[in-house]
């Protein structure tokens, strides 16, 4: 897989406005949820699909906010992967219970 050029990046971003470009090589999202416990449930599903891709993102919980982000950090920046696990993390977000 290889690292997706600023151009690229920024492109796939244009479709993404809740997500933020920490860095040259990180990008990050914060989801909100009504309570601890569906935040929780939502980390457990991204979790599964990312050991199914043996693809991980760094995951935070802070109560009612979950915080992913991501990088392709063995190729030092941002790759397809990336942006193929985010758009699957935001259509498991658009169906959780929130
Ligand atoms: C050996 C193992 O496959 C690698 O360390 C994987 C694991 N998960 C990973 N996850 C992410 N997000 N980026 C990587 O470069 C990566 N590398």
């Amino acid at each position: 897989m290889e690292r997706l050029s600023e151009k690229q990046i920024n492109k796939e971003l244009e479709n993404l406005p809740n997500w933020k470009r920490l860095d040259e090589k990180w990008i990050e999202r914060k989801y909100r949820f009504k309570d601890f416990l569906n935040g929780v449930r939502f980390v457990d599903q991204i979790a599964e699909y990312a050991e199914e891709k043996l693809h991980h993102p760094f995951i935070s919980i802070d109560y009612k906010v979950v915080t992913v982000k991501i990088s392709s950090w063995q190729m030092k920046g941002l790759t397809d992967l990336d942006f193929e696990m985010v758009n699957h993390f935001d259509k498991l977000y658009d169906e959780a219970d929130k």
